[in-house]
């Protein structure tokens, strides 16, 4: 069947037309093979288009879904958020991911591992706390320091520590491996995790990153070389490719070289605070090092994956009614030269929730290491109570990390170090985060263009526990703006 190409004259002066044709010495069976192709894309197609009309058929039928928008800075925990969400309310799919988060963990291990290695072989002078925000786990390796080093040359000194570092050297193929795989080629994270190799290796162990374009999970599963949706009692412990064999093997040392006091004096004098870090797990070593690891809810909870673009995740809610059971939950990425993509989202959603991780107001962004997180958060708020599209939209705010803020304010890091007008009002959790709970309300009140009530929790959205109230007002809150929006477009 000759193609529409041969039927329109003028088309050959179309240049997408002219890249389309085929090739003018064509023979007959190379030209049946790619009409019998073409038909077959067009099945493809029309069953897509399909299956889209059907879902737009059933939306308009059903009630409207629930659409929320997460936004925040990255590392403020809209992720985590989402997860426990469908722990919560599905977690038969939270579980079917259990092998894919696994991977992610024995990941943030060994970045953890290499960074203490790392730290060994290149020493950095400590940065005192009250000079200014301090750095960031993440970034620290990344910002050249000046000064004396004043530290002894560790590995030089202490022959175990020695020992340990050479015994560790298999971890390198394992991290190379999984960086290697994992990260989308495309991806270049320019300035923000970029560590010193410590390994004889070229990779440079960056974040991991999600990006919404691939399916993440499908590309752990190859590397365990499983599907996730089988339980986890199916997963092969004999394939000599996971990665935890090595971890396994390599266990005791990791153990060894942590609670090492030479190791935890260095880490202090440097400054490097690993318990800050996304991802630390190494006061779970025992468990993750085990031989069959298999991670709980709560290390899933606390592994960190960074988040390219932008991905919807549908959630079934039982909300009570048949009204608002479809949740459909927007999960950006945070890194500053992600937020362009978050504007084309704006239309449309009945909520924002707006992540706001407090516990970070001594620390600086990774992308910006002279931006303060607490004030780029603020501004952040700024910007979106400000746009005139997002005007009708509600904003719900979460102060994130409330848990690390108490443990930061229990080891006597203060508040006015960093944010001068806190000035001489008492460092206690109750008086802070009263304070920065009526900046955010002063800031959405200021730049609302119409107003707005404001909604605000205080979170620790890896607690599951505490997430589960504040999703269960959510909800109302949700449902009654979405009600009223819904009433209101009548
Ligand atoms: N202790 C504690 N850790 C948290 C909390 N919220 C998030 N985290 C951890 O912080 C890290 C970063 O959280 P994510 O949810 O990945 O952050 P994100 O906002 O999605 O970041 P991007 O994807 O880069 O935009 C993860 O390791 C989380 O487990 C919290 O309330 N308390
Ligand atoms: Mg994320």
């Amino acid at each position: 069947m000759p193609s529409r190409v041969y039927e329109h004259p003028f088309d050959e002066w179309d240049p997408v037309t002219k890249t389309m044709s085929p090739p003018p010495d064509e023979s007959v069976e190379e030209m049946e093979a790619r009409v019998q192709l073409e038909l077959e894309a067009r099945k493809v197609s029309d069953a897509i288009d399909e299956d889209l009309n059907e879902q737009r058929a059933a939306e308009k039928r059903g009630p409207k879904p629930v659409r929320v928008l997460l936004l925040g800075q990255s590392e403020s925990g809209k992720s985590t958020f989402l997860k426990n969400f469908q722990l919560i309310h599905n977690p038969k799919a939270f579980s079917a991911e259990r092998l894919s988060w696994r991977i992610v963990i024995l990941y943030n291990v060994l970045r953890s591992i290499h960074i203490i290695l790392d730290a060994m072989t290149h020493p950095s002078p400590a940065q005192p706390r009250s000079r200014g925000p301090v750095k960031e786990g993440t970034s620290s390796s990344s910002s050249p320091l000046s000064g004396e080093i004043s530290l002894p040359d560790l590995h030089d000194l202490d022959p175990e520590l020695l020992e340990i570092r050479s015994r560790l050297a298999p971890l390198a193929q394992v991290e190379d491996l999984l960086a290697r795989q994992l990260t989308p080629l495309d991806y270049s994270e320019v300035g923000t995790t970029q560590l010193a190799p410590v390994y004889p290796i070229k990779q440079n162990p960056t974040e991991l990153v999600v990006n919404s374009t691939v399916n993440w999970k499908q590309r752990f599963d190859r590397l365990v070389g499983r599907d996730s949706s089988d339980s986890e009692r199916m997963i092969d412990w004999n394939d000599p490719n996971d990665p935890g064999k090595v971890i396994h093997t390599c266990g005791k040392d990791m153990i060894r070289l942590w609670n090492h006091p030479l190791v935890q004096q260095m880490l202090e004098k440097q400054n490097l605070r690993l318990e800050e870090m996304a991802g630390f797990f190494l006061d779970s070593l025992h468990e993750i090092t085990a031989d069959r690891y298999l991670p709980t809810n709560d290390h899933i909870l606390r592994a960190r994956l960074k988040t390219l673009g932008v991905s919807e995740h549908r959630v079934r809610v039982n909300a009570g009614s048949d009204l608002g059971n479809d949740w459909r939950i927007f999960d950006v990425g945070g890194h500053r030269s992600l937020r362009s993509a978050w504007a084309p989202y704006f239309d449309n959603m009945d909520t924002i929730i707006f992540l706001a991780p407090i516990s970070a107001f001594d620390q600086v962004l990774a992308e910006a290491p002279k931006v303060n997180r607490l004030e780029d958060s603020v501004l952040l708020w700024t910007s979106i109570a400000a746009n005139k599209i997002l005007q009708h939209t509600d904003l719900i705010l979460f102060l994130n990390k409330c848990d690390l803020m108490t443990a930061k304010l229990a080891s006597g890091i203060k508040l006015k170090d960093y944010v001068v007008s806190y000035g001489n009002r008492p460092n206690d959790f109750e008086n802070i985060t009263n304070y920065l709970r009526k900046k955010f309300a002063g800031v959405l009140k200021e730049n609302s263009p119409i107003a707005r009530t404001f909604y605000c929790h205080y979170t620790s959205v890896t607690d599951t526990l505490s997430t589960q109230k504040v999703i269960a007002t959510l909800k109302d809150t949700v449902m009654r703006d979405s009600l009223k929006h819904s009433t209101l477009l009548i």
